[in-house]
């Protein structure tokens, strides 16, 4: 058992003597959709069929695309006269994150209808009043299974999900410290990536006000300034390094053990939304093993992308087990809605009861639940949907000899200017590619965003 159970487990029993320990408990709808009922057969395909098109073409009416032309600089060349037909009508989207195309899969949609018709959007409330059913139980299984932990839990975003696993972080230090605010040298360290989400930015800033935590960020994918860091902390239990794990007191948990390097969690995203380059795995996982943190993962942009089943980033370097937490997003290839935790057990019960995101948020719609659920089976058994967007990331290398690492591609092109002008040549002919530019990005750095669906 590592510390960090050991530590969940105590917060766990110090929540459970305050009776403030939450489970769910699922109301039953009848089971007539594939969510609900795993022997009805989903339907799949061995190759793209006209149902596909849908997921990328869109329509823009004249009208729109006109103000929409007008709001971005243009170089003279480029003038829209008053009488002028700009175009609009159909565009190719390269700017969703549908990356597999499965929100218009004929077995989505069949889920999503199904369910919508039996049930409705099902009972309205949180997951632990009464949101919570056999369809939100089914997904979490998957979920589990396709990361290959314990347990999951469901949020209504993965922005919410990430908020929910860092203020159930955030409350450990202040269960375990007795009601004192926690002391410098009791307050987890938590180690972030500077290009991290905005959702763990956010998420480390909430469990920063619950005064449990203490942060440092590193710098973006550096593995030598991440060991750095590491090593500034005060290792109090230096005798006890080359031990796997040191055995847990009374005295670590109330008197000062927890400000140590061992008590340390590691968020990053595993696939970067705005640079599209990877966390470097393998050598976070030899870090790990060094230093002992807790390792969690934001997998939204590589679920279902990557790893031969779409288990995510963890599977290409067959490193699930030195994951601890993989958060995601079912509104990315999963094609649907929601956000997910899969994690432990224990893990899952500190969440329900104290991940506010997660408790005081109402539990995803039933259809939505029973469309996920269909779209994880999909994309775990249409594996040529995977290698067609790998080939596309080749493909793309060997024109422009531009070496992209992953279905995201990121041209930074400098200014704000540059970057809009970009976008009003994409959009006028005919490809919906927006700029990115501050707040999301620095403002030197704007640029183009496109992604392969
Ligand atoms: C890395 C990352 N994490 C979390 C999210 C949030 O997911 P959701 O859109 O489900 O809230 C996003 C994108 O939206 C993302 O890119």
């Amino acid at each position: 058992m590592s510390l960090w159970d050991r530590w969940v487990d105590a917060a766990l029993s110090e929540l459970s003597s305050k009776k403030l320990l939450r489970s769910t408990r699922p109301i039953s709808l009848p089971s007539l959709t594939p969510a609900a009922n795993p022997s009805l057969e989903i339907e799949t395909f061995d190759g793209p069929g006209p149902w596909d098109r849908s997921s990328v073409e869109v329509q823009i009416d004249e009208p729109t695309f006109r103000e929409w032309l007008s709001e971005l600089p243009f170089d003279g060349v480029e003038g829209i006269g008053e009488d002028e037909n700009v175009g609009g009508g159909k565009m190719l989207l390269f700017s969703g994150n549908d990356y597999l195309g499965l929100s218009s899969h004929p077995a989505v949609r069949s889920a999503a209808a199904k369910a919508a018709r039996e049930v409705g959007m099902g009972p309205r409330g949180s997951a632990l009043i009464c949101g919570y059913t056999n369809y939100h139980k089914q997904l979490e299984i998957s979920l589990a299974n396709l990361k290959k932990k314990e347990d999951c839990v469901l949020c209504p975003t993965g922005f919410a999900a990430n908020l929910a696993f860092m203020t159930a972080l955030g409350s450990i230090s202040s269960l375990l410290s007795l009601r004192r605010t926690p002391s410098d040298d009791e307050r987890v360290a938590i180690f972030s990536d500077a290009l991290n989400h905005a959702s763990i930015i956010d998420g480390i800033r909430l469990a920063e006000k619950q005064q449990g935590t203490k942060v440092f960020v590193y710098r973006h994918c550096d593995m030598a300034h991440l060991d750095s860091l590491l090593y500034v902390l005060p290792a109090k239990d230096d005798q006890a390094t080359d031990m796997a794990y040191p055995p847990i007191s009374q005295s670590d948990l109330i008197g000062g053990e927890f400000f140590t390097k061992r008590s340390s969690p590691l968020l990053l995203c595993s696939l970067f939304s705005m640079d599209g380059d990877f966390a470097p795995l393998p050598e976070l996982v030899a870090l790990r093993r060094k230093h002992g943190f807790l390792l969690a993962i934001d997998d939204a942009h590589a679920t279902l992308v990557c790893g031969e089943s779409g288990g995510g980033a963890a599977e290409i370097y067959e490193c699930e087990d030195e994951v601890d937490i993989c958060i995601g997003t079912l509104s990315k290839a999963a094609g649907c809605n929601g956000g997910f935790i899969a994690c432990s057990n224990t893990w899952k019960q500190l969440i329900q009861s104290r991940g506010r995101a997660f408790i005081f948020s109402t539990s995803l719609a039933v259809p939505i639940a029973a469309a996920s659920h269909a779209a994880i089976s999909v994309a775990r058994k249409e594996k040529w949907r995977r290698s067609a967007i790998w080939s596309r990331v080749k493909e793309f290398n060997s024109l422009t000899r531009l070496s992209i690492t992953s279905p995201i591609i990121s041209l930074v092109i400098g200014s704000e200017e540059a970057a809009l002008r970009a976008s009003r040549h994409m959009l006028r002919s005919g490809f919906h590619v927006t700029a990115i530019r501050p707040p999301t990005v620095a403002p030197n750095s704007c640029r183009q965003k496109k992604t392969f669906t």
